[in-house]
């Protein structure tokens, strides 16, 4: 960073979550089950048996949870609706009760003058709708854009900022790929299909927003830019296959309207001939993109499946507990990229931060009483990759908001409570929250606009 930061008037400093990470009650007040309700509760499927079942109970706590936004600071928060507590089938009845929820938190964001930035699926499908073939059945374009429907008419206006999917990428990889994350299917031919069928609903939802909304909708991905590791023909390849199926395979045919060309040479005969049509549908003028990023992938050739690229550990690389290694020009190398590829849409950074070992209850001053966690390489990590946003924004990026993963600690999926990515301490036996050091240092980072890095 060549000087003391100042971000763009109006650059919105946040924190995000998502429904099932935080909630709890996921079956409160007619909520019906998501595929993650069901998901969890399959034996093996979840660390140490962990659910969302309670999570940080914020479906309870959100007022507190809201007022240490408050305190912090934060003049934006991200998080996601889940569809099932909306419409407890995926389509047909409202549940009032559900919508209410909502309705209450997003009034309380704007009471304390926190913007509120809304992800309509956060991967917590209706299990009711899984069972009719969830994202492998066409007619799931039209599921949720009946979903966005009810969530446009409820909060639009108080809501100003949508986000329809977040990571088709993970999704598709996760969940029908590789079969780590919910539903749990493992099939080459089923990966294109949901990945297709996400981008549809992605469309729809866009559309119906254009006919019921007033103000701006986007998509949010993951992304993570690939270096080779040698300038051998293999290695070239095997990056520009990987490049091709993490970062390119949504953002094309979102903004370009079709799909790069390495995914045809990846999946072979499982990839479809896709309808013209579904182009049109798909590539919708958007206001803006999301993007998380958390760490690089140096690649080679390798036996994978189904790439054929594997990762390259670096040897005097900082890594997080989940294994990324720490990479903040990363960063800022994607954020150009995004820009020379897709055009100065604007972005917003709607997922960034580290999970590095805290312990389970915080530190207690027995003079004071008062709680505290030091989390030293997070701030480290933080001030980084916020530099790399600054260092973008200098060299011409339209980069609007920076949303921190994680307000609170949280479910990280089907790694449970294992990893703490919060500024935010939970201790899961009390639910008393503590704010981290990085929390402190970030409300300094949001008082300063920036400046105090
Ligand atoms: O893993 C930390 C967070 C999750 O808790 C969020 O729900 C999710 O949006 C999210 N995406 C990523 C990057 C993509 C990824 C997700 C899961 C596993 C590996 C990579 C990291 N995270």
């Amino acid at each position: 960073m060549s000087q003391t930061p100042v971000f763009p008037e109006g650059f919105l400093w946040g924190a995000a979550t998502a429904a099932h990470q935080i909630e709890g009650s996921p079956l409160a007040d007619g909520a019906g089950p998501s595929i993650w309700t069901r998901f969890a509760h399959t034996p093996g499927m979840m660390l140490n048996g962990d659910t969302g079942d309670v999570a940080c109970d914020h479906y309870n706590r959100w007022r507190e949870d809201v007022k240490l936004m408050r305190e912090l600071g934060l003049t934006a928060y991200r998080f996601s609706v889940s569809w099932s507590r909306i419409l407890p089938e995926g389509t047909g009845r409202v549940n009032p009760k559900g919508v209410d929820f909502y309705s209450r938190l997003v009034d309380a964001l704007l009471e304390n003058g926190i913007e509120p930035l809304l992800t309509l699926y956060h991967w917590d499908l209706p299990a009711a709708l899984d069972d009719r073939g969830g994202w492998l059945n066409r007619d799931i374009a039209d599921w949720f854009a009946e979903y966005a429907g009810v969530m446009y008419r409820a909060l639009d206006g108080r809501v100003k900022k949508w986000v329809t999917l977040n990571e088709p990428w993970v999704v598709t990889d996760g969940g029908y790929l590789h079969g780590a994350l919910a539903p749990g299917h493992r099939s080459r031919f089923e990966a294109p299909i949901a990945s297709h069928n996400l981008m549809r609903a992605h469309g729809a939802a866009v559309k119906a927003y254009r006919e019921l909304g007033k103000h701006e909708i986007g998509l949010v991905v993951n992304i993570e830019p690939k270096y080779p590791a040698s300038d051998s023909a293999e290695d070239q390849a095997a990056t520009r296959r990987a490049h091709a199926y993490m970062n390119e395979q949504y953002l094309h045919p979102a903004l370009l309207g079709h799909y790069p060309p390495e995914l045809k040479e990846i999946f072979g005969e499982a990839w479809p001939d896709w309808p013209a049509e579904d182009f049109e549908l798909i590539k919708q003028k958007l206001d803006f993109v999301g993007i998380n990023y958390y760490t690089r992938n140096v690649t080679r050739a390798a036996e994978s499946y189904p790439l054929n690229a594997a990762m390259v550990k670096q040897p005097l690389g900082t890594y997080t507990e989940t294994g990324w290694e720490v990479f903040p020009q990363g960063l800022a190398d994607l954020l150009l990229w995004f820009k020379r590829t897709y055009g100065d849409l604007p972005v917003y950074i709607t997922e960034n931060g580290a999970a590095f070992f805290d312990p389970p209850t915080a530190d207690v001053d027995p003079r004071t009483g008062a709680r505290r966690v030091r989390d030293p390489l997070r701030i480290d990590y933080l001030r980084k990759h916020i530099g790399a946003v600054y260092d973008a924004i200098q060299a011409g990026v339209d980069v609007r908001g920076y949303m921190l993963w994680s307000l609170l600690d949280n479910l990280e999926w089907s790694l449970g409570y294992s990893k703490r990515f919060g500024m935010i301490h939970v201790n899961y036996a009390t639910q008393e929250r503590t704010p981290k050091d990085s929390a402190r240092w970030y409300a300094e980072v949001i008082r300063t606009h920036g400046r105090k890095l």
